[in-house]
Formats: C-alpha cells, structure tokens, sequence
C-alpha cells in the first residue's frame, strides 16, 4: 500500500460502537451464538474473538452466520495468513496487538476495517502515515495507560484509540474520558468460568453494566 492513501482499515466507525469491546477466548465452539446472543442482550453489540483457541476460526463463522444483530471480529491477529482466515470465516473487522508491515498489508488486503496494535508515538505515527487513524493501544497498562495516551493527544491529536490489556471496570472510565479514546477493550466481560458454566445471564448483566459505562 502506498502512503497517503485510504486503507479499509480506516472505516471511523469502529471505534464508536459501543464503549466496551468484550474480547472473548473461546474453547467451545456450542459456546459462540449464545455468548454472542447474550452479549447483543445486554446491549453490546461486538464481539471479537481472539484466534487463540482452536474453536475461534469456526466462532467467528457461526456467529456471522446466526447472530446477524452482532458485528464480528476476530482478535489476536498476528501471522498474515490469519487476516486471510479470518476474513475468510466472515469477521467484520480484524484486531492485531501489533503492527508489523506484512500484518499491514494482510489486513489491508482484506479490505475489512482493522485495528492494528501500537504501544510507542513511533508506531503511531508509522499508522497515521499508512492512512491508519484509529488503532489499538497494547497492552495499555503496562505501556504507560491514561499517562500516554494523555501524553500523546497534544502533539498527535490524530490518532483515536482503543485500550485493551488491563483495562477493568474500574478504569475504564477513565480512559474512556480521554479525547483520543473511542472505546476500550477487555476480557472481564466474558469471564472463562461464566462461559464454561454457560451462565448467559451473567454475561447479558456484564455487557450490561459495560455498556452503561
Ligand atoms: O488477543 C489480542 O489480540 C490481544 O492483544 C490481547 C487482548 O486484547 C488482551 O489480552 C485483553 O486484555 P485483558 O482484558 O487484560 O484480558
């Protein structure tokens, strides 16, 4: 891709959907349509599903498929053939934690709204000069948090971000105060024993609560 030019992954709205993006590991695919169903109850939805299991490809594919109500994505991008995979299985937006030029391009090619990961001004502004304008901040903790994206508004006011690593209920606020932070992203929503209790009503009350905030 050339400079200055419109990549896919600049589709503004992705940041602005809902405050909480719940990012969810999933081991059993049964689980995918009801946790995504739950999370649409509770008034979120998104979903992304991070590639980490060997259950998400085949998630992403049954909730495109059966919760239409719900934008899907798929998470923890990081070989190129994985943009393919995804976008091949019906995600609706990608998700890196980083941003090498190969995963760039791979999920430019796709031509899906993508949200690659930066965690230094470098990497930021590498995005801005791609045509990037929003991204993911990872892990955003342990990189500096509200401190850094407050730091980089001034001279970088371009940049619109989605925090995710560490984010928790009780920060969430906080960043989501920040000028430069369109929505968070976190795991809390969709907890391992919730989803392997098959409790839904728990996760429709997080999305909830999440959705509030
Ligand atoms: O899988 C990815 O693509 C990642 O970059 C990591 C996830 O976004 C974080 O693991 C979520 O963070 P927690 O809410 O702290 O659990």
């Amino acid at each position: 891709m050339s400079e200055n030019t419109t990549p896919a992954g600049t589709a503004p709205t992705l940041l602005d959907r809902v405050p909480v993006v719940p990012v969810v590991v999933l081991h059993d695919v049964e689980h995918a349509v009801p946790v995504a169903r739950a999370l649409v109850a509770g008034g979120l939805p998104v979903i992304e599903l991070t590639l980490r299991t060997p259950a998400a490809l085949e998630a992403v594919e049954r909730i495109a498929a059966e919760v239409p109500e719900i934008l899907v994505g798929a998470g923890t991008i990081v070989s190129p053939r994985q943009a393919k995979e995804a976008a091949d299985a019906g995600a609706q937006f990608l998700v890196s934690p980083g941003s090498t030029p190969s995963l760039l391009a791979a999920m430019d090619d796709t031509g899906l709204p993508s949200l690659p990961g930066v965690a230094t001004v470098s990497e930021v502004l590498d995005l801005l000069e791609r045509g990037w304008q929003e991204m993911k901040f990872f892990p955003a903790e342990a990189s500096g948090g509200q401190g850094f994206l407050r730091a980089v508004s001034s001279p970088v006011p371009a940049a619109r971000f989605c925090p995710t690593g560490g984010i928790s209920p009780d920060n969430a606020p906080g960043y989501l105060a920040l000028p430069n932070v369109g929505c968070v992203g976190g795991s809390w929503i969709t907890p391992a024993d919730a989803l392997e209790a098959g409790d839904w009503d728990r996760v429709a009350d997080l999305a909830r609560a999440a959705a509030a905030l």
